[in-house]
């Protein structure tokens, strides 16, 4: 073929339609556009005329002819007519070890003063798709957090996926740091989704200060920041810890919080026409949460990731939606309790409440019986709990309900100080209240 014949072949074959729409709508958390040929899910330049700038968006539905965009930054500045690119789908996600140390934002670019993200070297690393249940194994490894009442109750195992459930202000932040702290995974990956600025930079200073952040990388998208960057912080972070864990290291994944990523993404949903149902959320705000949760767990052939996240429950109302699905799907769920808080008992973990589904792979038969104790005559104090704070009961009256009375105060005194133990402390301390306390019985 000759040069203008191959020219005019390629004239033919390019695609010259639909590379560049434009804007002609704007609905205050999304914008449409006409004439782009783009798929859900396309990354798209908005070109702001006159001007140097373009502003990151994703097709994240349409309407007729028209595509719906999301923004990943602020949409100052944008008129009607702007021109719209639909740009190839190569994010900027770095998979390199070198991201440890790093704070980053839902798109990868670096937050910090460490220089460029792409000159530590791109890791073109696919993410792998689903998890076939079979690589997955059981949960066989205690993972130690320090805090009394979790190890010696709950009892949770590297690969599990817990929930910290509270309203609000009732400490699942400071939890989950402690947490994090007493933790001895290799790498922590941190997701902050839709906290405030000045939490973020206290959280990175003052709590994880330098020697945590030599083992972490966190993802950061903040409260003022469009609701797609909180979606895909997110999911940026699932997709770090599971590389990690490819990796073969043992990883702690925590997002704080999983209410503001479903509250994101219910901005999304509406945005896109989604039938809303209780509290506006939309179908799509459960259906990313299997999918993101999914990700953590012990594997066969690689580390684990240990995972978790901060719920809120809005107006400690634990029929909040969000909270009810979250609970169904994950491996346990610490409830804390604004009573608790209120009598300045921390962390304010509600004993009947929280549950471990791993625990009982996890210990041995001698302490199930202890803890079957202790969860008997707690559960007996609480139901006797109104009577003895009227002063309606008198000691001696019954000697089951004298022996609650009794556990109750030393279990108090063993949770609730603050104070960080090892495990087989706090099982030995349990498997002695036990004793005293029928000892107490029989004297
Ligand atoms: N373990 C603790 N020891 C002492 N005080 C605590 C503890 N946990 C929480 N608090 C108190 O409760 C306050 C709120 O805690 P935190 O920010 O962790 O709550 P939260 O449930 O994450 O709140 P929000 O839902 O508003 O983000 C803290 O500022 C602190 O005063």
């Amino acid at each position: 073929m000759n040069t203008t014949a191959s020219l005019v072949e390629s004239i033919k074959t390019t695609n010259t339609i639909g590379k560049f729409g434009k804007l002609v709508s704007f609905h205050g958390t999304y914008v449409s556009a006409t004439g782009v040929d783009a798929r859900i899910g396309d990354l798209c330049y908005i070109y702001k005329k006159n001007k140097a700038e373009n502003i990151r968006s994703e097709v994240v539905g349409f309407d007729k002819d028209n595509i719906i965009l999301m923004p990943f930054d602020t949409m100052t500045g944008l008129m009607p007519g702007d021109r719209v690119e639909r740009i190839n789908n190569n994010t900027k996600y770095i998979y390199s070890d070198r991201l440890i140390g790093r704070v980053i934002d839902a798109l990868g670019e670096p937050l910090d003063s460490l220089g460029d993200i792409s000159s530590i070297g791109k890791g073109p690393w696919k993410t792998p798709g689903p998890i076939n249940p079979f690589e997955r194994k059981r949960i066989d490894t205690i993972a130690n957090t320090g805090i009394p009442i979790i190890d010696g109750l709950l009892t949770l195992g590297k690969g599990q996926r817990v929930g910290i459930f509270s309203g609000s202000g009732v400490g699942k932040t400071t939890l989950i740091n402690q947490l994090l702290s007493a933790s001895d995974t290799e790498v922590n990956v941190i997701a902050l989704i839709g906290e405030r600025g000045r939490e973020v930079t206290e959280f990175i200073e003052c709590i994880l200060g330098k020697e945590g952040l030599s083992k972490s990388v966190v993802i950061v998208a903040s409260a003022e920041q469009p609701p797609l960057c909180r979606v895909y912080a997110a999911h940026t972070a699932a997709k770090i810890a599971e590389y990690f864990s490819y990796q073969g290291k043992d990883v702690l994944l925590t997002i704080d919080s999983i209410t503001r990523l479903a509250m994101a993404q219910r901005e999304i949903g509406l945005a896109r026409g989604e039938p809303p149902s209780v509290k506006g959320y939309t179908p799509s705000c459960y259906s990313i949460l299997p999918n993101l949760i999914e990700k953590s767990g012990a594997f066969k052939t690689r580390g684990t990731i240990t995972a978790y996240y901060t719920v809120l429950i809005e107006g400690d109302d634990m029929s909040d939606p969000v909270a009810d699905y979250m609970r169904g799907i994950l491996d346990g769920h610490i409830v804390l309790d604004r009573d608790i808080a209120a009598q300045g008992k921390y962390p304010a973990v509600n004993i009947q409440e929280s549950v471990s589904r791993a625990k009982g792979a996890l210990i041995n038969d001698a302490e199930k019986s202890i803890l079957m104790l202790i969860y008997k005559y707690h559960s007996l104090f609480h139901e006797s709990k109104s009577m003895i704070d009227i002063g309606a009961y008198k000691e001696g009256e019954n000697v089951e309900l004298d022996k609650a009375i009794y556990i109750e105060g030393r279990i108090n005194d063993l949770f609730y100080t603050g104070k960080s133990l090892d495990r087989n402390t706090v099982m030995d301390e349990l498997s002695n209240i036990i004793s005293s306390a029928n000892q107490r019985k029989s004297s």
